[in-house]
Order: structure tokens, then sequence, then C-alpha cells
């Protein structure tokens, strides 16, 4: 872990069980490979994951098992460690690389813009050459011009101990934001092309292990998962997800199931199966088992079966010093402020004063979002929940948390002189109108504005007995009691298609609200119920296909061309590091 990470707390734990074939799962990393700073449950690093890694393989090949490492993209943007360097990444490709995987795939972030997607084909898949799939993606060749795969599309190997035949494939959901020097071809039609029906009809395979930056309940892998049936009536079938941030663990039939590893270097996700066929001998009935273990060293040495003493290698070590040595270069512990308070993205209600979205709305974009070409004129300030990733926790708030916070480039656009009449109808549009969004265009469904984590939670989870989010203690990790003989922490208390047993550690459950799609903050309202007043609308550039359409439905025939860029010189997050510096500096 690194030296300024807190102390892991004991905590009840529930055992790993092994099978034949045994993987781990990382996805949606974001570039917290340094581990959480600030969160004891998640405190360990990607050094640490590199030794527990080696230590369960030393264990289990000693029992004659094997165990497959897996990756389903979103490795970079969201964290200092990645975002800060100039160029992006600078640090982070090594240190990831580090790792050995066994199958590995790209998510969307790798591909939102032309540099990080050139960096996937350049260094990462090179450096996983046997391992990096991209069933359904192509890239242009930086050097030729030339419209190439990412990766390859597949690949049939076999375990090393117990020689299972496996067929991989490595998808990417139906995404349709990339920068125009990658194709995502849709899976619908990656299904339909001859060296996919081939692949799947091969004979001698004993498991089919599909992973993809994907939720594990999606359209994308239930047609993936319908395709592999209709000719392979009884393999077994495992995929392994991502990109909605969350646990998860579905069931497509008694012999197949996904693994969704959550987020942001808080889970390392195990699953085990026991009774497959191998090239040596028949089996009919697997069994299937998931573990989602919270990423901090109590968990890692316990899983292991080591101790302080004899987990950690010196390689492991080195890369841990790799983070901490470009933590420093990077100046990530930089202080701009403090803040007095925890300020939480889902953990309090919106609108309150512990919500994150609220103290934007009524502080942030007032204070910092303008442009002294548009003078004080009045306008709507409208942003995304899902541009904003992380809680702020009481305390310093350094030049990690900015990216931690907002790791975004999009800066701010605007229309201006906009009706006010209709334009004061837009905010309701965007939150609870979806349905007419997704009619017009199934591409622009109004959820893809929020927070991912959100989407696989319906209704708000409200915890009667948990400390409020201001209370002293009320930070996640503090102790408080949860049955009357031990006390438990906050944290994941996970329920998916296999029950309510998944998570490694026994945690007290955590409120969690939803929030809107989309905030706004009315700036300069003077005379603004005048009914020929004019505002200026201030979108996040994210947005803009749903401002744009959100406008259309309010009789306003805006296109690209209208659009401006508003306060060109920054973005979100420059902007939110404005403000902390000029708001919070005197806090600390
Ligand atoms: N420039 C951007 C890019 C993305 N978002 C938000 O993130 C969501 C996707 O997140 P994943 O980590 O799951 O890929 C997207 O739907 C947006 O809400 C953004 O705000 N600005």
């Amino acid at each position: 872990a690194q030296p300024n990470a807190p102390e892991p707390l004991e905590a009840p734990l529930r055992d790993l069980k092994y099978g034949q074939l045994n993987f781990l799962h990382t996805t949606d990393t974001h570039g917290w490979h340094a581990g959480h700073l600030l969160e004891p449950s998640f405190s360990a690093d990607w050094g640490d994951y590199v030794d527990f890694a080696a230590r369960l393989r030393e264990k289990l090949e000693g029992e004659g098992r094997d165990l497959l490492l897996i990756d389903t993209g979103d490795r970079i943007e969201g964290n200092g460690l990645y975002d800060a360097s100039d160029p992006k990444g600078l640090f982070t490709f090594d240190i990831f690389r580090a790792q050995h995987m066994d199958i590995i795939c790209s998510g969307n972030h790798e591909l939102y813009q032309q540099n990080s997607s050139e960096n996937e084909y350049l260094i990462t898949a090179p450096a996983y050459a046997d391992s990096y799939l991209a069933s359904n993606i192509d890239i242009l060749n930086p050097t030729t011009g030339e419209v190439v795969p990412l990766a390859p599309r597949y690949k049939k190997f076999t375990t090393r101990l117990q020689g299972i035949r496996i067929m991989a494939f490595g998808f990417l959901y139906n995404f349709d934001r990339n920068y125009n020097n990658t194709i995502v071809q849709r899976v619908e039609q990656t299904i339909q092309e001859d060296w996919f029906q081939q692949a799947i009809r091969d004979r001698d395979i004993d498991l089919f292990v599909v992973i993809g930056h994907s939720a594990v309940r999606s359209e994308e892998f239930d047609m993936i998962f319908r395709a592999i049936r209709s000719v392979q009536w009884d393999t077994p079938i495992q995929f392994f997800g991502g990109h909605y941030h969350i646990r998860d663990y579905h069931k497509f039939d008694s012999k197949s199931y996904g693994l969704a590893s959550g987020r942001f270097m808080e889970t390392i996700g195990f699953q085990s199966i026991d009774g497959l066929s191998s090239k040596n001998s028949a089996n009919t009935s697997p069994t299937f088992f998931r573990r989602f273990i919270d990423n901090n060293l109590y968990s890692l040495y316990h899983h292991s079966g080591h101790n302080a003493s004899t987990f950690h290698s010196e390689r492991g070590r080195n890369i841990t010093k790799a983070i901490e040595e470009a933590r420093d270069a990077l100046s990530l512990d930089e202080t701009f402020g403090c803040a007095k308070r925890d300020l939480w993205m889902s953990r309090a209600k919106y609108p309150s004063n512990s919500s994150i979205f609220s103290w934007l709305e009524e502080h942030v974009f007032p204070g910092v979002v303008n442009d002294t070409r548009r003078g004080d004129r009045p306008r709507l300030i409208i942003s995304n929940t899902g541009a904003i990733r992380f809680d702020i926790f009481k305390g310093p708030f350094t030049k990690d948390s900015t990216f931690i916070v907002c790791p975004f480039t999009s800066g701010f656009h605007y229309l201006k002189d906009v009706p006010y009449n209709r334009a004061r109808k837009l905010i309701f549009l965007l939150n609870r109108a979806g349905e007419i969004f997704e009619t017009s265009d199934p591409s622009l469904a109004a959820w893809k504005m929020s927070p991912p984590h959100q989407l696989g939670i319906p209704e708000d989870i409200v915890v009667p007995e948990q400390l409020p989010p201001d209370h002293p203690f009320g930070n996640s990790q503090t102790p408080i009691l949860g049955s009357v003989d031990r006390a438990l922490t906050p944290g994941y208390t996970t329920v998916d298609d296999a029950g309510d047993d998944g998570d490694d550690t026994i945690h007290s459950p955590i409120s969690f609200y939803r929030v809107p799609n989309c905030i706004q903050s009315v700036v300069n309202p003077r005379d603004i119920d005048l009914k020929d007043e004019v505002v200026d609308v201030v979108f996040n550039e994210f947005i803009q296909p749903w401002i744009l359409l959100g406008l259309r439905f309010l009789g306003l025939n805006y296109s690209d061309e209208d659009v401006d860029k508003y306060a060109p010189d920054d973005n979100m997050t420059t902007l939110i590091a404005k403000w902390v510096r000029t708001n919070w500096a005197d806090n600390c």
C-alpha cells in the first residue's frame, strides 16, 4: 500500500471457494492504481494486487488448479495518477502492465480521445500481445492510416494445469461517442461475422469466456449468450463485465454466469468454476462461485493465506514505490483548500447541504462559470450529474481530488440569447422526459447523462439506523454497531442473482439516493420573469446533443453551428479547482 494509505480495519470475512478454474477480475479501475488514500476498505494498491495474484497462483497451482486474470477496461481517466501527467498516462501504462493478464479488453474511456485509443493500440495491446482481445473494435493505424483491428478478435487456449479448453472473446458495448479514429462495430453485427460464427461452433471447447466492457445485464451480453447457446446448447459460458461501476452477478442459465467487479480499485472480483470438462475428462455439471473482495491488505492477506511478513515481494514493493514516485512527481498531494464537510454523490439526498450536486449548483457554478465576453448576462448553467465521478471527503482537497471528482476535459459551451420562457423548461425535460429523448433517438437515452453506478439501482435505499453523513463519525469507514455483538463498518452489501453473500467483507449497509440526470444554476436572474427576456444557456459540452434536442422539443431550432465555447480556457475540472483555491484555502 502507499505510505500515506490508511491501515485496513479488521472485519468479519467470508472465504473464497476454489475450483478447478479460478479467476481474478478488475474493471473500471480509472487510474486508481494507488488505491484509496482516504478509505481503509480500499487502501491496497496495484503493487499489492500483483503480489496477491502471485500468492494466490502459488497456492492454487500447488493444488493443481488454474488461475486466470481478467481486466475489462476503463483503466484510464478518473484519478490524478493518470490524468495529471502531460501527456496523460505517462506513468500508468508501465504500472498497469506490471500485472500479468490472461484476457484483457478496451473500455469506452480508452476510445473517447484519439491519443488514448492510439495508446491502446501502440502500448497496451502490444504489452498484452497474447491476451488483448478486441472482438468489435477497429482503429485507424496512426502510421499507415489503414483501418485495422485494435487487437485479435478472439483466442482459443488450454489452461496449463487442468487442460481446460477455452474460447475467449473481448467485446465493447454499443458505444457511439468514440473519437473518429476508431470504429466500434455494433455487437449484433459482430456476432453475424463468419469468424465469430465459426468460433462459437468449435466442438473442442470446455468453456466460453466472454469478457467485455458492458453491464452483465445488458442487451449486448444477452445477444452474445443467445448466439453461443443457439449452437452449443450445453457448453458453460462465463461472462466478465463492467461499465456500470457496480458489483453484480447475473445468471444467464444453469451453466452461464456473468461477474461485474465494481470500480476504482475498490473491488477484486473472484470467480471459480468446478466440474468443467477438460481435454482429458468429460463432465456435465459445473458449479459456479463468486466473491467480491474489498481491495485492502487485511482481505488480501487473509485470502492468500499470508501475513505482512510473508505476503509482499520485491516486485510488488517496486510497483508500490513506482506509484509513490509518480504521485510525488505529479504533486498529487498538493492541497488547494480544505472541505469542511463530506460532500456525497449518492450517500446524501439531493438537494441537501451534504450533496456534492447542491454544492456545485449553489456555490461553484455561480462562482466560476463566467465568460468576460458575456459580462453579467443572466444565464442558466446546466451540467449532467455523470460528469462528477466521486465524493469529496472532509479535509484537504488536493490536486488529485480535482481529477477524482471530475476527470473529463469537457469544457462549457453555450447558446446565446435564448428566450427564457422556453429555456427554463429545459431542465425539466432533461430530468423527467427521458422517454421522448430515447424515442426520438435511442442513442440519446437521457439516463446516459447520470452517474453510471445508479443505472442498476432503480430507487433510493435509505438505511434508517445509519449515522447521518455530517455526523463526526459519519465517514464511510468508521465502525458502528451493526449487530449486538460485533462492530461492522459501512460498506458494500451486494445483492445479486446468487443471493446476498457475495461480498468478502461483512459490512453494514450505506444509504443510496438517486440523483437527477442534470443540475442547473440560475445566475443573475434579474428581470428574468419578463416574457421577452433572453438568457445564455451554458452547458457541459458532453450534453450538447441532449440540449439541442431538448430545445427542439420546446420549439427552438438550434444546431451545432449556433453553439460556441464558453470560458474557453477552462473546463469543469479546472473550474472546480479554481473555486476551491479561492473559497476553501482558508479552511486548512
Ligand atoms: N466527457 C464525458 C464523458 C463521460 N461522461 C459521463 O460518464 C458516463 C460514462 O461513464 P463510464 O465510466 O461508465 O464510461 C457518461 O454516460 C456520462 O454520464 C461525462 O459526463 N462527460
